[in-house]
């Protein structure tokens, strides 16, 4: 909780997923990101943002492929079949899948405990999952393969890459911390839901990809978004008199396309809801 509130982030160890999935995942999100650009292509958006996103003039290096819902094995499967995946991959991207749900689940509810809350339900709230191929060059060394951005859900299970570092956190004092990899664990990041959903006890933190050497650099991230027809809001246990409500409530999908409009991305789309002194 401390980590959470300080940071907003944090390296998970010592979890359940074991460690020859995610080696083996990380190998079949190489593959597929391999693929000729007309098969990626046919990975397309379910939500705003959800499917392929092609190198583009702002990040000419970067390149992803994602997936929604990943609660959903049916979507799992078409994900899989839009890709011409084999037997194995498909194997292997369905038990990703359900791990990663099950530690996302599980965290959420530790999160909910530990913010006092009895008996809070996460059942139902979606999960999107993003698979990042970062082809960094020798003249690339310096600059940012994703910019400073917070991850706009209620958190973020990140297997970054084992090898090739570049992550970087920001602290509270606004300096941009280095996160170095560690082969088998995961980072968890908090996003903006968080931060509204416990009244800002939670912290979401800002996060950048830099490039640090010339490699590829493969990341998996899974995003447990937010609830998924009713409004984000801090339940009447964090609220009182010394402690008043910070944000309007708002539904996930309102905040997204908030994003999307301002194309605020550091967590200052946030800062618009709150609510009024
Ligand atoms: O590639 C990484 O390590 C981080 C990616 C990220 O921040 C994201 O996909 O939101
Ligand atoms: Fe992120």
């Amino acid at each position: 909780m401390e980590a959470c509130e300080e940071w907003g982030c944090f390296r998970l160890v010592n979890h359940e997923v074991p460690l020859p999935l995610m080696m083996e995942m990380k190998a079949v999100v190489g593959a597929l990101l391999d693929l000729p650009s007309h098969v990626k292509r046919r990975n397309v958006d379910v939500i705003a943002g959800s499917g392929y996103m092609p190198p583009s003039p702002t990040n000419p290096l970067y390149e992803a492929l994602g997936l929604y819902d990943m609660a959903s094995s049916q979507a799992v499967d078409d994900f899989s079949s839009q890709l011409d995946a084999t037997p194995h991959q498909r194997e292997i991207l369905k038990r990703f899948a359900e791990a990663i749900h099950g530690l996302a689940m599980d965290f959420a509810q530790k999160l909910a405990e530990g913010m006092g809350l009895v008996g809070y339900q996460f059942k139902g709230w979606p999960s999107q999952f993003r698979i990042n191929k970062y082809s960094f060059t020798p003249e690339t060394v310096g600059t940012s393969g994703v910019q400073i951005h917070t991850d706009s859900g209620f958190l973020t299970i990140l297997q970054d890459d084992e090898d090739v570092g570049g992550l970087e956190v920001m602290d509270k004092f606004g300096r941009f911390i280095p996160v170095d990899p560690l082969r088998g664990s995961f980072v968890i990041n908090l996003g903006d839901i968080a931060q509204a959903w416990s009244n800002g006890r939670l912290r979401s933190v800002q996060h950048r990809v830099q490039c640090k050497e010339a490699k590829v650099r493969i990341s998996i991230a899974s995003f447990l978004l937010g609830p998924k027809d009713t409004a984000v809001e801090a339940s009447a246990e964090l609220i009182s008199s010394e402690n008043p409500r910070k944000y309007v409530p708002f539904t996930f999908e309102e905040y997204r396309k908030l994003r999307i409009a301002t194309k605020l991305q550091a967590g200052q789309a946030l800062e618009l809801l709150r609510v009024k002194s």
